[in-house]
């Protein structure tokens, strides 16, 4: 990636340059309504005498009920720290960078377009390619639906149903680890796993075979998934409590999926810095959404652990980066301190990815998981639902 690579009309992503790892910095200044203010790299233009302008500091930074102005929190963690997204997150570990504002310079030759692919305007890995593409996808949706406006929506959508409750009550019922089962038809590691995909009867299926809840892929562009399989099950009249699957960036989105039907999302601390976890996990108790708090590794682990609140974290097994699996990082991780500080909290583990066989949920079981997330091998079964008790080696459904 060194260096200047030159490409052809690359800007499928809309990618844009410099960036937020630019070197431009955000300073803190006090405005005045009226001031003027530049478009943060990651959020939405600054609105002189906006919400955000009339409240205190410490009004802000406690109360995640000023939705609209929290809705942003890139912009927040961007305003009250000095630095840019990228540095706030790279201080934190995290390799994955936000989608650059501005693109590289175009340069026109004849009827081509030429554009400059560098290290800072093209994705590393699969995981920031997504989550650059999402930047795209969830800046169109709040054009058509802001916040204030999705909002009004939330009365209208069904109640939310307890996942975490439904974890332990099926924890207790078997006596296994509770079984979030996952409707993906396909992935960038394993590209599509199921044809004749009908997201309605795989959940029902699920459903019959004792799963617990049910995760349901909503990204469209690397998973074939939609938004509108998430209410089709919901309308379904499934009863298992449905996570949103999705790549959550900006606290909108919360809002989007509990309109949608969901009772529980996904937050990646691969993508989001602590601040955003922070006032992500606060925005979902407000809605009544569980928050699954995926990590991969130790410093991941406690990131999650110093921010308080989360009562949900899933160990995934595979790198997101690289997409190697390894089922033996949840022992890894839950081991030592790590393990009895989770027990102390009552906090419930759930491991996720590569479980093909009874001996890796006893595995991942042994190591402290209440909870574990299967897909594949679920979802390839001709009938899911006895692929549940062979994944088990025992009927959980009764
Ligand atoms: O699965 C992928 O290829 C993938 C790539 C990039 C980001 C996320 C990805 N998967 C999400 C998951 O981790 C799984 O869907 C989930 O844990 C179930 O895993 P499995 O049982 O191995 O299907």
């Amino acid at each position: 990636m060194e260096g200047a690579g030159l490409a052809t009309t690359v800007n499928r992503l809309g990618a844009p340059f410099p960036a937020a790892n630019s070197g431009l910095r955000w300073r803190r200044v006090n405005l005045r309504a009226g001031d003027w203010r530049p478009k943060s790299p990651m959020g939405d233009a600054w609105k002189p005498g906006s919400v955000r302008a009339q409240k205190s500091d410490s009004e802000e930074k406690s109360s995640p009920v000023f939705g609209d102005s929290l809705a942003n929190s890139v912009e927040v963690s961007q305003w009250e720290s000095g630095y840019s997204y990228n540095d706030i997150a790279a201080r934190q570990g995290i390799t994955i960078r936000r989608r650059p504002l501005t693109g590289p310079p175009h340069h026109y030759v004849g009827p081509f377009e030429f554009r400059l692919e560098n290290e800072g305007n093209t994705p590393r890995n699969i995981l920031e390619k997504i989550v650059w593409n999402k930047d795209v996808e969830v800046k169109q949706l709040k054009q058509k639906k802001p916040l204030v406006a999705l909002k009004n929506f939330i009365d209208y959508a069904p109640p939310t149903r307890d996942f975490i409750g439904a974890l332990r009550q099926s924890y207790t019922r078997t006596n296994m680890p509770a079984l979030i089962a996952e409707v993906k038809k396909a992935s960038p590691s394993r590209g599509v796993l199921r044809e004749d995909f009908d997201p309605v009867r795989i959940a029902k299926a699920y459903e019959a075979g004792g799963a617990a809840c049910l995760s349901v892929l909503t990204d469209e562009k690397f998973f074939q998934g939609s938004f509108e399989n998430l209410e089709a099950i919901r309308n379904a009249g499934v009863q298992c409590p449905l996570l949103c699957k999705e790549f959550i960036i900006d606290a909108w989105q919360l809002y989007y999926a509990r309109v949608k039907g969901a009772d529980a999302v996904l937050l990646i601390a691969a993508v989001l810095p602590d601040l955003d976890i922070k006032y992500m996990t606060q925005i979902c108790k407000i809605l009544g959404l569980a928050a699954l708090v995926e990590v991969h590794n130790e410093r991941e682990l406690d990131r999650v652990l110093g921010i308080s609140g989360v009562e949900l974290i899933g160990i995934n097994n595979r790198n997101l980066e690289t997409f190697e699996v390894d089922i033996s990082i949840t022992k890894k991780l839950l081991e030592g301190e790590r393990g009895e500080i989770i027990r102390q909290r009552d906090i419930i583990m759930v491991g996720e990815s590569g479980l093909f066989t009874p001996q890796d949920i006893a595995s991942v079981q042994e190591a402290g998981v209440r909870a574990v997330l299967v897909g594949e091998s679920l979802v390839k079964q001709d009938d899911p639902t006895k692929g549940i008790t062979e994944l088990f080696g025992k009927d959980i459904s009764a």
